[in-house]
């Protein structure tokens, strides 16, 4: 399958009073053409930090380092700042979890939506219109003509949603990233936008990065996972395999943390992971997980796993030799 982006090392820093916060610690990343990767795990385990690196939205204190970031075959490191906006514009989009704090309150939807495609594109304003009014259509925007003259403000949150949607679209991306686009909206409208962002991502092909804290919603929509914790990902693996032979602790963890229909009886207590995430100022001795983890042994405490494919197969890799020497043992 062609891989839209394949990320290697990539290593984010930000400076702090207390000293270097390393927030993204040398994950290795990809995603198919018109697939849905989720990224899932804790607050705080650097999922944002992530996407904003991939973006090129850092703010210029954050350090940037990657082996390799490309895009559709792409070397997004020696792009100018021109032409990664230029790629940011026209063939990556981002969802925000909060949509007011990507729309503008003082301009209309309409122009909102038409501006990039108008500057990126040099499409007429009357096509974009058309545009807009066609997606925000598909993106179950009641009366969409009208909302071109609206404000964001006159907008229900799962509205603004919609509309996000639809603006991430305009360009026809490659790469659509959605950073926790659900959370801020209750049950019954975040299962809606995510029942929505699955059909349009399969009826566009886009490919798509979901990143999410919420094992439900990556049970609902994903291709494939890769599991975070404390600035690496741990596992990666199909959505099939993680949910049917998870390996890493911590996604077992998590999936413990997760009601699962015909197997969690009513009434009974779901289970949450002991401690928190370490502190991610300077360097990490050992295992990041080891002092949550109910499988430790000693050398946890000084040897840094390296993810590594489970029983031989790329599709699945894993960052803790104890998960897969016990399944060894097992065989
Ligand atoms: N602007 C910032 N300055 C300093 N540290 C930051 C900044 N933004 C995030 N961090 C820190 O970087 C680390 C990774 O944060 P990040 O937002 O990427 O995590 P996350 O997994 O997306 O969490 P959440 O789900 O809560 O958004 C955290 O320790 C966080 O406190």
């Amino acid at each position: 399958m062609k891989r839209i982006l394949e990320v290697k090392n990539l290593q984010v820093s930000l400076p702090t009073p207390n000293g270097d916060l390393r927030a993204v610690r040398g994950i290795d990343l990809h995603v198919n053409k018109g697939e849905m990767l989720c990224i899932v795990g804790e607050s705080g385990c650097g999922k944002s930090m992530t996407s904003m690196a991939l973006m090129g939205l850092l703010p210029k204190r954050a350090e940037v380092i990657a082996e390799a970031m490309y895009f559709d075959g792409m070397d997004l490191l020696s792009l100018s700042k021109k032409e990664r906006n230029q790629v940011r514009g026209m063939r990556m989009s981002m969802i925000f979890q909060e949509p007011m704090t990507s729309l503008n309150p003082s301009y209309t939807l309409g122009n909102q939506l038409c501006e990039g495609i108008i500057k990126h594109k040099k499409v007429s304003k009357d096509e974009a219109k058309k545009r807009a009014v066609y997606l925000l259509e598909r993106a179950g925007v009641p009366y969409p003509e009208k909302r071109l003259d609206q404000y964001p403000h006159q907008l229900s949150g799962g509205l603004r949603q919609r509309v996000m949607i639809a603006m991430a679209l305009m360009c026809e991306p490659d790469l659509i990233i959605a950073d926790e686009p659900t959370t801020a909206l209750d049950v019954t409208i975040q299962a809606q936008i995510l029942r929505l962002i699955r059909e349009l991502q399969q009826e566009f092909g886009t490919a798509v990065i979901f990143i999410t804290h919420d094992l439900g919603v990556v049970a609902r929509i994903a291709d494939r996972v890769a599991v975070m914790y404390a600035g690496q990902v741990v596992e990666t693996a199909s959505a099939k395999d993680l949910f049917a032979d998870p390996q890493h602790p911590y996604t077992k963890g998590l999936l413990n943390c997760i009601p699962i229909p015909g197997k969690t009886l009513p009434g009974s207590h779901l289970e949450s992971i002991p401690g928190v995430v370490p502190s991610l100022i300077g360097e990490l001795k050992g295992c990041a997980f080891e002092n949550r983890c109910s499988v430790s042994i000693g050398e946890c405490c000084y040897r840094s796993p390296r993810l590594e494919n489970h029983l031989g197969s790329e599709a699945h890799q894993v960052r803790c030799p104890i998960a897969t020497a016990s399944f060894q043992e097992a065989v």
